[in-house]
């Protein structure tokens, strides 16, 4: 006999966990399917063992500085296999915690591959579970080009099962993962090399933010080569070789990383069975309210293409099962305004608009008010890494539209100044606002000079 419940989820990652405990929480009866660990791609090769990394590698320019401060310490290489079994650890105990509480919540946890073989019907192992309401929220996985020699290079889920540290890496691509995998290697003692299609890093960020960055990395001693279209991977005498289509060479790796962006996995699961026709890129058509364009069956997270964070999926999945099954007909995540920060060395965080974006919706009410400075942590060793930070303001009232900034602690900073920029805040609001002294950010609150 087919089991059925109220909701089945296909994926447990950081949307399908969310949406499945609240929809619990509302009294439903739930299940997941998921053909690996709980936790999705966040917590086993994404954020979470990133994040380790990039504390390490913080540690490791921190030492490498110490003697500047008087503390008597050298940086003495680095163990990898430490790091990563450490980091291996805490993603296990996060695993162990989800199978605990998915146990704890009465969740039906069914292993393996979900399709869809009509709505509300899912298939898993030749098996049919049945549902009113069908949750597709199965994320992404990385992208590798079909170029000539593309499987000479890893993904990011390479980068993760690698055993001993590269020494000599070329990075494709100056998004959000290959910024973070460079500067996590860089620290770490590693030659890191960047190539990608466009002519700046982060392009899709505000150029404050890009210039500062890419003057960052160099300083740091990231070789850029941008633009720089790959055509082929080869393995030579010397090492690997990334070649490009305008005829330049590099070579000598030992490791070459493809970070080139992510494709949702949506191919797999038979949607066009349920009248389901899928964007050219993978991605599923869905409303503002997760809606698919089949009744019963939303979809959630990386799958629906955008803003492909955690917390996002999260958010999503949440007001999803207030709506669905608390009786909270007009709850859907609001898309607008949400910050995001890379974890480069130092970070860099952004929450709204763009300078050329304000510009373009309000051609002569934007103002902008920006900084560069070098922040006291740096005052001893001397020649540290560029800080930056910029305000969007829009209209007579200055209404702060869109932060920008660059520097340590902006990752834990940004948060809270995304709480204000949500509510409307003004300049004027910023301005009353009394300084914390001597941070970075009391510069966010006493900008003088607009342009
Ligand atoms: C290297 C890296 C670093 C990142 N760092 C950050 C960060 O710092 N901050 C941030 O906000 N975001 C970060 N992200 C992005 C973040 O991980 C994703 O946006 C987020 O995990 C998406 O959640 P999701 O629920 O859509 O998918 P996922 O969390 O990926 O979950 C999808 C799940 O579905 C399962 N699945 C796949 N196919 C099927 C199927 N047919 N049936 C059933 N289950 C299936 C998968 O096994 C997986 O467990 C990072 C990503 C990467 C790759
Ligand atoms: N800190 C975070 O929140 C975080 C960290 C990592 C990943 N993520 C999420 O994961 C997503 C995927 O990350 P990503 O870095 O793979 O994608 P991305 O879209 O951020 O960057 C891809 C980069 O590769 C370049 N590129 C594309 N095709 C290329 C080609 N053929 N040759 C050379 N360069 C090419 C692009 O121009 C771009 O610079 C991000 O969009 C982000 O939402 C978030």
């Amino acid at each position: 006999m087919t089991q059925a419940f109220d909701l089945i989820v296909l994926g447990g990652g950081s949307g399908g966990l969310a949406v499945a405990e609240r929809a619990v929480q509302y009294g439903q009866r739930v299940a997941i399917v998921e053909p690996s660990k709980l936790g999705g791609t966040c917590v086993n090769l994404g954020c979470v063992p990133k994040k380790i990394m990039w504390f390490a590698a913080n540690l490791a320019e921190d030492v490498r500085h110490a003697r500047a401060s008087g503390v008597q310490a050298d940086l003495d290489g680095v163990e990898w296999a430490t790091l990563v079994a450490g980091r291996d650890r805490v993603i296990a105990g996060i695993n162990g915690y989800w199978d605990q509480y998915a146990i704890d919540l009465g969740v039906t946890r069914i292993n393996g591959y979900g399709q869809l073989s009509a709505p509300g019907v899912v298939q898993v192992n030749n098996e049919q579970y049945r549902a009113a309401h069908v949750v597709i929220t199965t994320g992404s996985r990385p992208i590798v080009p079909p170029v000539p020699g593309a499987e000479l290079g890893i993904t990011s889920d390479g980068f993760f099962a690698l055993k001993q540290q590269p020494m000599n890496v070329a990075i494709v691509g100056a998004g959000y993962i290959g910024i973070e995998l460079a500067g996590v290697l860089q620290a770490l003692g590693s030659k890191v090399t960047m190539v990608a299609l466009e002519n700046r890093v982060l392009e899709t960020f505000d150029p404050l933010i890009s210039d500062t960055l890419t003057h960052n990395l160099e300083h740091a001693g990231v070789q850029l080569h941008l633009p720089f279209a790959v055509s082929a991977l080869e393995r030579r005498s010397d090492g690997l070789a990334v070649l490009s289509k305008d005829g330049q060479v590099l070579t000598g790796f030992d490791t070459i990383i493809w970070a080139i962006g992510r494709t949702p996995n949506t191919r797999e699961l038979n949607l066009a069975s349920v009248g389901i026709e899928l964007e050219r890129n993978g991605v599923i058509p869905t409303d503002l309210f997760q809606n698919t364009t089949v009744a019963g069956l939303y979809a959630i997270g990386d799958v629906t293409g955008r803003a492909p964070l955690t917390p996002v999926a999260i958010a999503a999945g949440r007001r999803l099962a207030d709506r669905l099954f608390n009786q909270q007909p007009e709850r859907r995540l609001d898309y607008d305004n949400i910050p995001t920060v890379v974890f480069a060395h130092p970070p860099v965080g952004s929450v709204g608009m763009t300078e050329a974006a304000a510009r373009a919706k309000w051609p002569n009410e934007v103002r902008i008010y920006q900084t560069q400075f070098e922040p006291l942590r740096y005052a001893l060793r001397g020649n540290g890494p560029r800080t930056a930070m910029k305000l969007v303001c829009v209209g007579a009232n200055e209404k702060i539209v869109g932060i920008h900034l660059v520097g340590d602690g902006v990752d834990e900073m940004l948060q809270g100044f995304a709480v204000a920029v949500k509510m409307g805040a003004t300049k004027a609001d910023f301005d009353n606002t009394v300084a914390i002294h001597p941070v970075s950010a009391e510069e966010l609150v006493t900008l003088k000079t607009a342009e």
